[in-house]
């Protein structure tokens, strides 16, 4: 792109526009009306003749709107990205994390374009209509952009171009965006006045693919499939189904469940919508969350299990380790608390039925691309119906952390790529389970003195430690296991007893 610059050639079309213009003026003083429409028709077409050149502006608002106009915003984008190169007058503002400027043509700069090899020309501008008559009410400035180009070009520039300027201005805007989350905070009492139910904060969560501690071929998988689904547009539409996707991610506390979710957002450049079941009223309320939600999207359910009593097979399972219990215990108070800390007493009336109407709704009424994930401990506790595949697409299991996990937070908690203590922890982890989070919390220098050394040897101490403690548990299994067998060998020998003792009653 390059400054416009004006030529002689515009500068005779602009007299002879000038002189017309003129002559127009005065016919239309002396003229009765039907003469001076007669004259104004043919002005016109003179001029068109003389000025082939066509015009389409952009106004920052219509009418008396209050909304942007997104093709205002998304021409903004377009020319921000492809002039601030070779405009000359720019003008500056803070991007999204507040730390970088964006640079955009300033007011009144021209700049051209090419597009197939067409000349066309934008010209950033705006009218400043007077102040009303109350003095404290300020000037107003209405933006546009205008864009110029010949008219044999008429129908490409008003077809594939306008469509490439909007197509590539909402994809910048797209990633220029500050990403958010959204939560349904409970016990939130939403004032009239608000629109949405949604509150939320900016979304700047760190974590990537890259620095998940996972098996490389399911990391690249699950990318994959990510990538696959955000491009995947036309394919949806062809195959007649709704651009959404469904991810259950199971597997036990501290396996990285929320940081996928997060890496998902990061990788997609989608928002992340919070939804706290327990927070919502009812089965209408749920409906209502879900139309609010915007395209590309996370819509995210932590904890499905303990959310409601949505599983229907839950209670009829009979044997759950203690440990199980406890850790669904404390989900269940710490849930509770929170709701209390919000002062919101009433119990949410969401079922498994409005549950799935929100699922299916979400295929199906609104646009857009969207993801809706639920994580869980507990899969086998969910109702099938639940996670059938079409509502949860994809399952993925998060499980305890393997060698190649550790390799991995090792480059990111330590920067080493290999070290001399690497086989003992490589031994010790094929022995013994230990989750990602702990693997993690140990490689965490806990002091300024801690060295690489320090955090690998306080990893194979906890390592040693969970393995001992497994054996631990084990042996006292097998001791269990041993006195209900003595126990049974007890019942058996006190029958046979008895037995005997009937016997002894037998008379020889
Ligand atoms: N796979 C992983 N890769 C990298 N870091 C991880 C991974 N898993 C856990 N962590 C670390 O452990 C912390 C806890 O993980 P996270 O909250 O994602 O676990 P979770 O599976 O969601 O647990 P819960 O079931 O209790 O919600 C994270 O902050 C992260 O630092
Ligand atoms: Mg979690």
């Amino acid at each position: 792109m390059v400054p416009l610059k004006m030529t002689e050639m515009w500068a005779t079309m602009g007299s002879t526009i000038a002189s017309f213009m003129f002559m127009w003026a005065i016919i239309r003083q002396y003229c009765p009306y039907e003469l001076g429409r007669f004259f104004e028709n043919y002005t016109q077409r003179i001029m068109g003749f003389f000025y082939p050149y066509i015009r389409i502006s952009f106004h920052e608002f219509l009418g008396d709107r209050i909304k942007r106009s997104e093709a205002y915003a998304a021409v903004e984008a377009y020319l921000s990205a492809n002039t601030s190169k070779s405009a000359k007058r720019l003008k500056a503002e803070i991007g999204k994390d507040s730390s970088n400027l964006v640079l955009s043509m300033d007011e009144y700069e021209r700049v051209t374009d090419e597009f197939q090899g067409m000349k066309v020309w934008w010209m950033s501008s705006k009218v400043v209509s007077p102040s009303r008559s109350m003095s404290y009410y300020p000037e107003q400035e209405k933006r546009y952009y205008k864009l110029s180009f010949h008219n044999k070009y008429r129908e490409v520039i008003t077809g594939s171009y306008l469509e490439h300027v909007m197509r590539e201005g909402k994809e910048i805007r797209l990633r220029n965006r500050q990403r958010k989350l959204y939560t349904n905070s409970p016990g939130y009492k939403w004032p009239s006045y608000k629109q949405t139910m949604w509150s939320h904060i900016v979304f700047e969560h760190p974590a990537t693919f890259e620095t998940m501690a996972m098996k490389p071929e399911k990391k690249r998988e699950i990318i994959e499939d990510l990538l696959t689904f955000s491009k995947s547009k036309d394919f949806y539409a062809r195959i007649g189904k709704a651009w959404k996707r469904g991810y259950l991610l199971y597997g036990p506390p501290g396996t990285g469940k929320s940081t996928m979710i997060a890496a998902m957002a990061n990788l997609l450049s989608y928002d992340v919508y919070d939804l706290e079941l327990t927070a919502v009223k009812d089965n209408t309320e749920l409906r209502k969350l879900l139309i609010e939600t915007t395209s590309k999207s996370i819509i995210v359910i932590e904890d499905i299990d303990c959310s409601l009593d949505l599983t229907g097979q839950r209670n009829k399972k009979a044997e759950k380790s203690a440990d199980d219990e406890m850790e669904k215990q404390n989900k269940e108070v710490a849930r509770k608390e929170l709701k209390d800390e919000g002062g919101s007493s009433s119990s949410s009336k969401v079922t498994l039925s409005g549950l799935l109407n929100f699922i299916d709704g979400l295929w199906s009424a609104c646009g857009g691309e969207r993801l809706i994930v639920f994580t869980t401990n507990y899969v086998e506790r969910l109702d099938p119906a639940l996670i059938r595949r079409g509502r949860m697409d994809k399952h993925i299991e998060l499980s305890y952390c393997s060698f190649e996990g550790f390799k991995v937070l090792a480059k990111n908690y330590l920067t080493l790529e290999t070290h001399s203590m690497f086989d003992t922890i490589q031994l010790l982890m094929e022995e013994t389970k230990i989750t990602p989070a702990d693997v993690a919390e140990n490689l965490m220098p806990k002091s300024l003195l801690d060295d690489a050394e320090k955090c690998l040897s306080s990893l194979i101490e906890a390592l040693e430690e969970a393995k001992e403690a497994a054996a631990a548990k084990k042996a006292e299994e097998v001791k269990d296991s041993n006195t209900n067998e003595e126990d049974t060998f007890e019942s058996l020998d006190d029958r046979d007893y008895k037995t005997i003792e009937n016997r002894d009653a037998i008379p020889f």
